[in-house]
């Protein structure tokens, strides 16, 4: 069969057989994921028609005001994840520790736990400009049939088995690796199957688009508003193109189809910058080394960074390998 035509489901029993240690758990789980984006997928279409747009009236641990379609989706997310009892943990970015999920079958007990960001963009809802949900996955450290613990999720980007995104935009597409490259679906609404479109998906090695709010500039540190300079200033295969749509997710496909970098780096208001780094940038920086590029915090490689709090946060350089190097070379 010519493998463009192979779906999400076709694609994950064939390659099944590359999961270190698989015994089809993986795969289950990422069907899962699958189910809830499309469960997700049919709420954000209707954005506007039904009660999902604007604030929910709550405060998420990171202080930010919970849009009800943030709260949706996570809620989704893990319904679906609970029910089939095929995680033994899950963090979310909207809940403010971790869940443990003990599996009603002693003789099956699960070893992946997941962090999602449930809705990545959740500025953009109301405005009708694309969104995510982003996942991370990891085999447990605690031994199996023990209830998970923080340590489980707090584990170096590095160790991740699984990561990707759905995006929901002109179409809805799952992008995800479980360490053999990256590879794109896109979901047929009419029939509601997610197709291999974007097959071993790759940074190009250099681009032309920067990706920065550079309403932040005058707080940025001055490497990064050097490297913002450098980008603009008219030589050689420069000026490049600005562009930011606000959802990590929708930057970070742009970049990676056309060649680019995003950045959130930190600044006088944000000395951390406001990117989590285990729901946000550990799946990121994975997808990106897997697809040829780069990500780092500016200094230090993404996956290596050893987490020490669930809802921590990290600035991000991430995208086309030599621009990221570029970038560092300004932040050194
Ligand atoms: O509005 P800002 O400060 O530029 O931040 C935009 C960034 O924040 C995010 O929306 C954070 O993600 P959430 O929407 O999941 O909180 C990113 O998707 C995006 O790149
Ligand atoms: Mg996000
Ligand atoms: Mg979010």
């Amino acid at each position: 069969m010519d493998k463009k035509n192979s779906t999400l489901g076709e694609f994950i029993i064939e390659n099944q057989a590359s999961f270190q240690y698989s015994s089809g758990e993986l795969s289950k789980l990422i069907n899962a994921l699958r189910l809830a984006a499309k469960v997700v997928n049919h709420e954000v279409n209707k954005a506007g028609l039904i009660d999902i747009l604007g604030a929910a009236g709550d405060t998420n641990i990171q202080g930010e005001d919970q849009q009800k379609l943030d709260v949706l989706a996570n809620e989704k997310f893990i319904q679906t994840l609970k029910n089939r009892e095929i995680v033994c943990g899950i963090a979310s970015e909207e809940e403010d520790s971790f869940i443990s999920i003990n599996s009603s079958d002693e003789r099956h007990q699960n070893k992946y736990v997941v962090l999602i960001d449930p809705l990545d963009g959740s500025s953009n809802i109301d405005v009708n400009v694309s969104v995510g949900t982003i996942f991370s996955i990891y085999r447990r450290i605690t031994p199996v049939g023990t209830p998970v613990t923080l340590e489980d999720f707090l584990q170096p980007g590095k160790n991740q088995v699984a990561a990707g995104y759905i995006i929901y935009g002109t179409s809805t597409m799952l992008v995800y690796t479980t360490g053999h490259g990256v590879n794109g679906f896109t979901l047929n609404p009419a029939i509601g199957t997610f197709y291999l479109s974007h097959p071993d998906m790759q940074f190009p090695e250099t681009g032309k688009i920067y990706s920065v709010n550079e309403g932040n500039y005058i707080h940025f540190p001055q490497g990064v508003k050097d490297y913002i300079k450098y980008c603009q200033k008219e030589e050689g295969d420069r000026p490049y193109t600005s562009r930011y749509i606000g959802s990590l997710v929708s930057d970070f496909h742009r970049n990676m189809i056309k060649g680019g970098i995003y950045m959130y780096p930190k600044s006088s208001m944000a000395s951390n910058g406001k990117l989590r780094l285990l729901y946000e940038c550990n799946p990121m920086a994975f997808l990106a080394e897997q697809a040829n590029g780069k990500a780092s915090d500016g200094h230090q490689r993404i996956l290596d960074i050893q987490p020490t709090e669930l809802h921590e946060r990290v600035p991000f350089f991430c995208g086309s390998r030599k621009m990221v190097e570029k970038a560092e070379e300004f932040m050194k």
